[in-house]
């Protein structure tokens, strides 16, 4: 426990909180009152009552600040073993100087605590406070007194490296006053490698990481290096101009990283960018900026150098610190020459304005205060700015933890509709307006472990800025650490696991049953869908449980999705193309039996294209043969009342009219009255007559018979059979054999339409009979030619036309099926790019008619 050389004050007073003041930025009046050295007891604590709550519910190990004069009641500061993972720990490191253990800095390493005696405001009017001094206490996680370069590696930063090579990134601020030693602590003396800094040892310890562990994964290392200063960013490795602008998911953008092979690269890279950057700003030393260093860690499967087994991250920061002395501040610190604009800028001008009211137009005199633009002060406010902005985000992250632990107690109560209202509190942390939180910003992900260390500068002369950077602390501390709290184990790397263990459980957890190929053909549309839904919900809900902090974080997972989903296309790309081949099969029987109408000599478009219809669609056949069927029965009936009307006029004694339809084989008379049942067959013969096919009523014509028989096509297997739509057979009536010489000329020499006719007269064909004929070609020529088919040729037999007779031609034996069958399968082939094409388009459309396309899919 720290004493106080005072004496009169061992224990810290508590004093009320709404007394605190807080300086965020010097202000030009403060700067008079630095002048003069009146200290205010300066206490650096939360600003509004919110920001005073949520540091007050802080656990006690926090140290938030409990009265006037002090940053933390010291006996409720616990041990930093009571610290919970996770959460930002600070260190604190007092440079060497004789100030240390005078009655302003004394520093308790067995409590780590600093205390820090603040003179009492002697003007004022509390009586109280003249008498005694304040004190102010510090509660840190550990303290560095004399401490070696070595030491400060140990306790800051080799905890953090070692996670950093299992997958949690992590971060370590410098901060504190001027010349209190930042520099010296990240990067160490140039020069000395005995007194290298943290980072240099960082990088040591992950090379001897990496060899150690060269066996199970390859690691490969890359640094970046910026300069963040009034609010734009250098690169420190290319050594440009500010040119860097925005800051991505990877840090700035546009920042160059260099893959480090060796120690020795990783080094030179480090003392590069130091000398070039103290190059850059020897011209003018008052200027400011804070340097980031990061480190990145890609671990790669060493038997798949493809597969990336995660990422991490270690960033290095150097927050620059602000000058105390109103010296540093008046231009002749920066030993350049003076100038207007090195120091402080001369009175705003005053500049005249009018504006207009009801009354009339008023002269306005309105100052306007162009502010520092350059100089020493300049650049100590955007300091400042950077700090006070770093430090309001803190406190939202903060607030923000607490707001989600409210609405998580009210949907435990049931108030799931003010919950959630919760959305409205979890967008982003304003980052963006600030660069520098911007390039840190991964210090609010809930998964970086965070060390602030921070340094203390025992002389007076420092007190405010120590003070300042003490707030700092306090503040970062009161980020939330990960939000399930205390796990130490963290994402950014797919939850600690590696990318094929991620997909493995996906795969199996969802979909099972794709796993056995064998059932992938048994999936039907609806099902797949279904797979891809649950797939959906399954991301869906495996985003809510990750934290997702960054899209960066998420970016692996969304790595196995699109794997995953590229996966379901595939299964759902075999199931359309199955259904294409089969309308492929069925487009081909179709034109098969087109063919066969020709054959048959049929060249009627207009039935052809019927039967195509009819075998194509065999719903819209059903159809059309309904509506012919009332359409027939509408026209029966119109007829048979027309008859019914002719007979009642009609003498009883005039004979009955009786259709004769058709005569010769088969032949019905077919009666007009239609109470006689002429047959449904005459019925259908009637409407399936082709148009200007002699047919049953050109009694007398060239005396072709038309009859009908089964037809020619046999459905595929599992394919129900297609209705039965009769087929004409040509009857071929008696010639002479002149006649059946032209025939026969004409099958040969003849123009094809010819020949079909000739051939109609000629041949009667019954079906083909087999599986799937193809459009056949005509070869005949000699008596009995003959119509070549896949299954073979089908003889046409001239003489039968001679005598009338007929003769089925039956092609229907199994190896004719399954000739017809290999000779599809061969057409299917080679239609295989084109069924493809069909599937696929098939395939985009059920995917984007079937599965809402999530939200979070834009992110890739
Ligand atoms: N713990 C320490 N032990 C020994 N020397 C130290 C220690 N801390 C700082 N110094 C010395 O103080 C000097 C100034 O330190 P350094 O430049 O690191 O301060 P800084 O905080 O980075 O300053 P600035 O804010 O100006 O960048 C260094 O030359 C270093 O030798």
């Amino acid at each position: 426990m720290a004493t106080s050389t005072d004496g009169n004050a061992p224990n810290p007073p508590s004093v009320e909180r709404d007394s605190i003041a807080q300086p965020p930025v010097l202000a030009p009046d403060n700067l008079e009152r630095e002048g003069s050295r009146q200290l205010n007891p300066v206490v650096p604590v939360a600003q509004n009552p919110s920001q005073t709550e949520s540091a007050n519910n802080e656990p006690p190990t926090t140290g938030t600040p409990a009265g006037e004069g002090t940053l933390a009641d010291t006996g409720a500061a616990g041990p930093p073993s009571q610290q919970k993972s996770g959460k930002p720990q600070v260190i604190v490191r007092i440079r060497p100087s004789p100030n240390v253990g005078n009655n302003l800095f004394e520093v308790d390493v067995e409590t780590k605590t600093i205390q820090i005696r603040v003179d009492r405001d002697h003007k004022s009017q509390d009586p109280k406070s003249r008498l005694h001094p304040s004190f102010i206490y510090f509660p840190a996680d550990n303290v560095l007194e004399n401490s070696s370069q070595d030491d400060t590696f140990n306790v800051v930063a080799s905890e953090i490296v070692e996670k950093a090579m299992q997958g949690t990134p992590g971060m370590i601020v410098a901060v504190g006053p001027e010349v209190s030693g930042k520099t010296f602590s990240l990067f160490g003396l140039s020069g000395r490698y005995r007194n290298r800094g943290i980072i240099a040892r960082s990088l040591e310890k992950l090379f001897e990481i990496k060899d150690r562990k060269k066996e199970e994964t390859d690691f490969k290392f890359g640094i970046g290096i910026i300069e963040v200063r009034r609010e734009k960013i250098r690169d420190l490795l290319t050594l440009g101009p500010y040119e860097i602008n925005d800051v991505g998911d990877r840090g700035p953008k546009g920042m160059y990283i260099e893959e480090v092979d060796c120690l020795e690269h990783g080094l030179g890279l480090l003392l590069r960018a130091l000398i070039g950057q103290k190059l850059i700003h020897q011209e003018a030393a008052f200027e400011r900026f804070h340097t980031i260093v990061y480190m990145d860690i890609v671990a790669i499967s060493p038997t798949a150098p493809d597969l990336i087994q995660f990422y991490s991250r270690i960033t290095f920061a150097e927050i620059a610190s602000a000058p105390d002395q109103k010296s540093d501040l008046e231009p002749s610190f920066s030993g350049t020459p003076m100038s207007t604009d090195n120091c402080a800028p001369p009175p705003p001008p005053k500049i005249e304005t009018k504006f207009k009211t009801k009354q009339g137009i008023f002269p306005s005199r309105r100052c306007c205060n162009p502010g520092y633009t350059s100089g020493p002060l300049a650049e100590s406010i955007a300091v400042r700015r950077d700090i006070f902005a770093l430090e309001q985000i803190f406190l939202k992250a903060n607030e923000m933890q607490k707001i989600k632990k409210y609405f998580a107690k009210l949907e435990e109560l049931g108030l799931a509709m003010i919950a959630s209202e919760k959305r409205r509190y979890t967008t982003g942390h304003n980052v963006r307006q600030n660069k520098l939180a911007h390039c840190l910003k991964d210090i609010l992900d809930g998964v970086t472990e965070i060390r602030i260390l921070l340094h203390v500068r025992p002389d007076k002369a420092y007190l405010r800025s120590s003070l300042e950077a003490m707030r700092f602390a306090e503040r970062a501390r009161l980020v939330p650490a990960n939000l399930d709290g205390g796990s130490t184990k963290r994402v950014g790397t797919g939850l600690g696991r590696t990318e094929d263990q991620i997909l493995h459980e996906v795969i199996t957890n969802i979909a099972p049953d794709l796993m056995n190929s064998s059932n992938v053909e048994n999936l039907t549309n609806e099902k797949m869908k279904g797979i891809q839904e649950q797939a959906v919900r399954y991301f869906e809900n495996n985003i809510d449980s990750m934290k997702i902090c960054s899209k960066e974080k998420v970016k692996l997972m969304f790595e196995n999705f699109r794997v995953l989903w590229n996966f379901l296309w595939e299964l759902e790309l075999n199931v359309s193309l199955r259904k294409a081949q089969e309308d492929m099969k069925l487009a081909l029987a179709a034109q098969a039996s087109s063919a066969a109408w020709t054959v048959a000599g049929d060249d009627d478009d207009g039935l052809r294209n019927q039967s195509n219809a009819n075998l194509v669609n065999k719903k819209s056949t059903m159809r059309r043969m309904k509506k012919e069927k009332a359409k027939k029965k509408k026209d029966k009936k119109r007829e048979s009342m027309e008859f019914k009307v002719a007979e009642e006029k009609r003498p009883s004694t005039q004979p009955n009219v009786e259709g004769q339809a058709s005569s010769g084989e088969g032949g019905e008379a077919r009666k007009l009255s239609g109470s006689g049942g002429s047959g449904k067959g005459e019925e259908k013969k009637r409407s399936l007559q082709p148009p200007g096919v002699p047919g049953q009523e050109q009694e007398g014509g060239d005396g072709i018979q038309v009859t009908f028989s089964a037809t020619n096509v046999v459905p595929f297997e599992g394919e129900p059979p297609p209705p039965t739509e009769p087929i004409p057979q040509v009857v071929a009536p008696p010639s002479t054999p002149g006649e059946e010489q032209k025939r026969e000329s004409s099958v040969l020499g003849a123009p094809r339409s010819q020949a079909i006719l000739v051939e109609r007269q000629a041949s009667t064909v019954k079906g083909i009979g087999g599986s799937l004929p193809v459009t056949p070609v005509i070869q005949g020529g000699e008596e009995g030619g003959a119509v070549a088919t896949p299954s073979g040729v089908l003889p046409t037999d001239s003489s039968v036309g001679g005598e009338g007779a007929q003769e089925e031609v039956k092609v229907s034996s199994e190896e004719e099926r399954a000739a017809l069958a290999a000779k599809l399968e061969q057409q299917i082939s080679s239609n295989f790019e084109e069924m493809k094409k069909i599937a696929r388009r098939q395939a985009f459309h059920l995917l984007r008619a079937g599965v809402k396309r999530p939200q979070w899919m834009s992110l890739f």
